[in-house]
């Protein structure tokens, strides 16, 4: 299997503060891939380094076998790159289907079907597509957050703690959908959560984070099975 995005010491952070210490890891098409970490261990600025959003000081990112490195975010997206960020930032005046539509406004074409295409996946939506984006639950947040980024058609989503703040019922159904979505089409998904029984229920890998560096890995079924515990990735 060829690989969909390669990462080699890939160095970042804030100013003068070095976050990312050297993250190396790869991964394939098709694959979902879950990055755990507590608090404070780079999670958010290692997703938003590979959208760009961060320069990186050091190392290479590549993507779908180009050198992505000193691209912009925009150019990320349109290469098939999605970030749903921690927090959603979703648009909280404007409708569920304008908060799609402004997804659609970054996508490659702006074609309205892929609305209708990317809704089927997410039926607690369809209800919903006139309210306020700001009167919906955390949880409901979440899966717009998710299908608003889909309306750009990405190769690759980069999702940053879903978990964080919703109600295990969402969970469940946001398991369920991600999964779907691997099959439906073909998505590939980098995960960062603290949330150890989410990421297991969706990865094929787990990769642990620790003081910006990847310092263990993990299959899902290897924990499943107890085989591996995680003071051991
Ligand atoms: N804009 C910023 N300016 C300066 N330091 C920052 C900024 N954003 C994050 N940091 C610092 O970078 C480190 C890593 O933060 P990051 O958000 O990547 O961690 P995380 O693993 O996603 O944690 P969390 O689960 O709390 O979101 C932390 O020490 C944080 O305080």
């Amino acid at each position: 299997m060829s690989m969909l995005l390669e990462v080699s010491d890939l160095r970042a952070g804030y100013g003068r503060i070095p976050i990312l210490a050297g993250v190396t890891m790869a991964m394939a098409e098709g694959e979902y891939l879950g990055i755990l970490g507590h608090n404070g261990m780079g999670k958010t600025t290692l997703l938003r380094s590979l959208m760009g959003q961060l320069p990186a000081t050091g190392g290479t990112v590549r993507f779908a076998g180009a050198d992505v490195t000193r691209k912009k975010t925009h150019e990320r997206s349109r290469m098939g790159l999605g970030l749903v960020p921690q927090g959603r930032e979703i648009f909280p005046e404007l409708s569920v289907m304008d908060n799609l539509r402004m997804g659609l406004a970054a996508a490659p074409t702006e074609d309205l079907s892929v609305i209708d295409a990317v809704i089927e996946d997410f039926p607690r939506l369809t209800p919903l597509l006139d309210r306020r984006g700001g009167a919906l639950s955390g949880g409901e947040q979440q899966l717009l957050a998710l299908a608003r980024c889909l309306c750009t058609k990405p190769r690759l989503v980069l999702l940053d703690e879903p978990t964080e703040g919703i109600q295990p019922s969402i969970i469940e159904e946001m398991i369920e959908t991600l999964l779907t979505l691997k099959k439906r089409w073909s998505l590939s998904l980098v995960v960062v959560e603290q949330n150890l029984e989410f990421i297991t229920s969706l990865s094929d890998r787990i990769l642990k984070i620790q003081k910006g560096r990847i310092t263990g890995e993990t299959s899902s079924a290897e924990i499943l099975s107890g085989q591996v515990g995680m003071e051991a990735i």
